[in-house]
């Protein structure tokens, strides 16, 4: 409890400096300023300034990236079976969501950061993929008096089932992307692909990039979300889409006991006794609890620059997608 009360009033003091660094922003100041929470940085806390989270822990802001990066190298070869047991498969339809919700057009750019073993890149190419498909028939029943040839022809002249999409899936952590390629060569996918080791907080990506930025389960683990806000502000196109999966705040008080009771009992146990790894699970439920409610990471979105900004909780607010545009 206290736990939470001193996260909350940190978290406000936060919110505020937000504030006024957006201000400062708009009258065209460039931040490069002492650090804060939730990586938003401070003028007078120069001694808090290099601290963070690491769940419920206090840790220097290089220890964070240093056990983040041990979580997930750890994890890596385990991380998809213990999806599928903690949330008992529930996280695929999230991760569908996602994509129903991007509704990518045909050519799209989307840079996937944090994007791990694949999820959101393989759901994407298979959406764009049957999207192209069902164009490429809608045209040909609109052509009736086409012979078989004429058809075949036409099915042979389209080089790219993608119809020009393409995505990048960016993360910090090789053992991941190792996952990743495997998968994506177990499920056939090649074309429009690609796999770069990078940072959230300093994207090896030129300005006005992509259409479509995504982040899954990524940002909860990034040091600066400030930073790594403004990147995606960056790399996106005028007129890109922001999107955002991540855990969130429960809105229902039986769901939340219950949920509560779950994370601390369970998930750590399965931790251990799949992965063979409680410390990691342990992690991942305390680091859920530290980050920022759906209002509160709403505001920091727009302080990054971004407009339009709305989020959708899901079950019960166990998760949100959250969305902005950069115009
Ligand atoms: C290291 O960092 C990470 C590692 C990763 O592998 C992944 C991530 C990123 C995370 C994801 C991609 C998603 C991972 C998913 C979750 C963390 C799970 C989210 C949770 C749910 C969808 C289920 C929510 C559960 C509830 C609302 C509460 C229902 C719970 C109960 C009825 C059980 C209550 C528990 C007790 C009373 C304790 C004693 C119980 C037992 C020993 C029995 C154990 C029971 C089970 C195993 C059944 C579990 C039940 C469910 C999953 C229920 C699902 C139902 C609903 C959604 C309503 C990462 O960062
Ligand atoms: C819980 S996984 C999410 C993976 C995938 N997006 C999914 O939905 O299954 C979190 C990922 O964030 C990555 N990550 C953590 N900090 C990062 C950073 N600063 N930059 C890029 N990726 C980071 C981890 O390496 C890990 O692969």
């Amino acid at each position: 409890m206290a736990t939470h009360r001193s996260y909350a009033l940190w978290s406000y003091c936060g919110r505020r400096w937000s504030r006024v660094m957006r201000c400062c922003r708009l009258a065209g100041f460039r931040s490069s300023w002492p650090r804060g929470p939730l990586g938003v940085r401070h003028l007078s806390q120069e001694k808090q300034a290099t601290e963070t989270h690491f769940g419920f822990e206090t840790v220097s802001e290089e220890e964070k990236g240093d056990k983040v990066y041990h979580v997930f190298e750890s994890v890596a070869k385990k991380y998809d079976v213990m999806n599928d047991m903690m949330s008992l498969g529930i996280h695929r339809i999230w991760k569908d969501m996602l994509v129903w919700k991007m509704h990518p057009f045909p050519g799209t750019q989307l840079l996937d950061v944090a994007g791990g073993t694949g999820d959101i890149a393989f759901r994407f190419l298979n959406y764009v993929q049957a999207q192209h498909k069902g164009k490429l028939k809608r045209q040909l029943r609109a052509q009736q008096n086409l012979s078989w040839e004429e058809i075949a022809r036409k099915y042979q002249n389209e080089e790219d089932p993608l119809g020009g999409s393409r995505v990048v899936v960016c993360d910090i952590n090789k053992e991941m992307l190792k996952i990743g390629k495997q998968k994506a060569r177990a499920q056939g996918h090649k074309a429009g692909l690609a796999w770069v080791l990078g940072d959230a907080e300093e994207l090896p990506f030129d300005d006005d990039k992509f259409d479509v930025y995504t982040i899954a389960f990524g940002i909860r683990n990034v040091t600066h979300i400030d930073q790594a806000l403004q990147e995606a502000h960056r790399v996106l196109k005028p007129g890109g889409r922001f999107l955002c999966l991540e855990f969130s705040q429960v809105n229902n008080p039986l769901v939340s006991r219950l949920y509560d009771l779950y994370s601390f009992q369970v998930i750590p146990v399965l931790g251990e006794v799949i992965a063979g790894d409680w410390k990691s699970y342990q992690y991942l439920v305390e680091s859920i609890r530290q980050f920022p409610s759906q209002e509160e990471f709403k505001e920091m979105i727009q302080d990054a620059g971004f407009e339009k900004v709305t989020y959708e909780s899901l079950t019960s607010g166990i998760v949100a997608i959250h969305s902005g545009f950069k115009l």
